[in-house]
């Protein structure tokens, strides 16, 4: 026996609880008894028992009443009710105010042990679960707020206000670090599944041999490793939302499994035969073209259609005109300053990376300004640059690769201040190279 249990017996025969204490104490458990209901609520309200074991007829209080006062003085408490006549209505009135067995009298000792046990390990999955609903609304991430009054901003908030009530499926599309996950925490809490946790998965994040399980489920050695049952993140998220980050990544022949829990919310663990059901909403998100993949055979056209049934796209941050100055205003704290060309050169910079570039950047300058004051020179070389870099562009260039050659040395050229020898060094080729082509491009400089 792992633990002794911590008893009390209510009842009013006398002989009765006298040997079930004796008995119950010979097996290492700790017992109190009382023949008065009155004194078994009084002990209940000073003493956190494990369990009670109560007689239904008690003289002075009824049953019902002794045991609603019981609960009411410690709603934790597990409650076995003995009775020498049980009736069917007893039963019922008593599991209808949450007693966790009603057994008759005479009974093996042994079977009231192994009842005791059992709402003891009620009692214990019970503060388990408000435990664990405690710890997940603390660490429950505090919304961040949504910076940006631009244009395309303030039209991604009118559709969310007007997509997150729906419970339709939603799609958001964006370059990386735009504040795709952002938008589908706000899509959450602005419908009637926010008083539950989102549940999140990034499919690029696990291996894909570990998707499968993550997403479904799994049995207890339904494969090398599975040592335990474990329930999917579907099931997990049951009542709630799912919201899964980098779609594409999810490997095609998985492909079908989401596409049937979308259809009717029907899912089977790995291993299992069960169906099981599930209510889950679902927020995916990608930083790829789906259209593309579709086209291109790595991703269901009708898993496509079945997640886009709302399409967000977010702008990345060089389109949202103002709200870089917002976005610097808001993460820079009262102890940090920029001074005008830091200013300017952030708010220049086309920032591939997005909002995530743009706060890791001033994280880093941060930490490098001296006494709060961000210069220039707290910045990383390709934001000080004010020359766009080549790799970052993000318009397509159409025009031909002599022209590209030749537009390309003639920026770094310019750059390096004509400086041929730092402008060879920068495009990776020999002076006496840099100078045939300068002459062969007609380039000046
Ligand atoms: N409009 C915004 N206002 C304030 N912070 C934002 C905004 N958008 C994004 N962020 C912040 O930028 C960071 C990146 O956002 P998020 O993780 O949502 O981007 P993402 O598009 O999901 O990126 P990835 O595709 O790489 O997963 C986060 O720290 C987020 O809080």
């Amino acid at each position: 026996m792992s633990k002794p249990i911590e008893l009390l017996f209510v009842d009013d025969d006398i002989d009765f609880i006298e040997g079930c204490s004796r008995w119950f104490e010979k097996k290492g458990h700790r017992v109190s008894q009382t023949t008065s209901g009155q004194d078994g609520i009084d002990q209940c309200s000073k003493h956190d028992f494990d369990a009670v074991i109560l007689d239904w007829n008690l003289p002075g209080l009824s049953g019902i009443e002794l045991v609603q006062r019981m609960r009411e003085s410690n709603p934790e408490t597990e409650v076995i009710v003995l009775t020498g006549e049980g009736t069917i209505n007893n039963a019922v009135e008593s599991m209808r105010l949450g007693v966790f067995d009603f057994q008759t009298k005479p009974f093996a000792m042994g079977d009231l042990e192994r009842r005791c046990i059992a709402a003891i390990e009620r009692r214990r999955l019970r503060k388990e679960n408000l435990q664990l609903r405690e710890v997940i609304t603390r660490n429950r991430k505090q919304a961040t707020a949504m910076i940006g009054t631009s244009e395309p901003m303030q039209r991604l908030g009118r559709l969310i206000d007007r997509v997150a009530p729906t419970d339709k499926a939603v799609l958001i599309q964006g370059e990386s670090g735009t504040g795709k996950e952002l938008v589908a925490q706000a899509i959450h809490a602005g419908s009637s599944r926010s008083e539950r946790p989102l549940v999140t998965l990034n499919c690029a994040a696990l291996p894909e041999n570990l998707v499968e399980s993550e997403l479904f489920g799994h049995e207890k050695g339904s494969f090398t490793g599975a040592t335990a049952m474990k329930p999917g993140l579907f099931e997990v998220a049951d009542g709630s939302t799912l919201f899964i980050d980098e779609i594409g990544e999810l490997p095609l022949a998985l492909q079908p499994k989401l596409l049937r829990v979308l259809e009717d919310g029907s899912l089977r663990r790995i291993g299992s035969h069960k169906e099981r059901r599930v209510d889950v909403r679902i927020v995916a998100a990608t930083n790829r073209d789906m259209k593309t993949e579709v086209a291109e055979g790595r991703f269901r056209e009708d898993l496509y259609y079945r997640i886009n049934v709302m399409a967000l796209d977010l702008p990345p941050l060089r389109e949202r005109n103002g709200d870089i100055e917002l976005l610097l205003n808001h993460i820079l704290d009262k102890d940090h300053e920029l001074d005008d060309d830091a200013r300017q050169a952030l708010v220049a910079y086309i920032w591939p990376g997005n909002i995530r570039q743009l706060i890791n950047t001033l994280v880093r300058a941060k930490i490098l300004a001296d006494d709060g004051h961000i210069t220039i020179s707290d910045l990383p070389e390709e934001v000080r640059t004010p020359m766009t870099p080549m790799a970052a562009i993000p318009i397509p260039f159409f025009g031909s690769l002599i022209t590209l050659e030749c537009q390309h040395i003639a920026e770094v050229l310019q750059r390096e201040n004509g400086n041929k020898s730092k402008a060879a060094k920068a495009l990776g080729i020999e002076r006496r190279k840099l100078y045939r082509m300068i002459e062969k491009h007609g380039i000046s400089c």
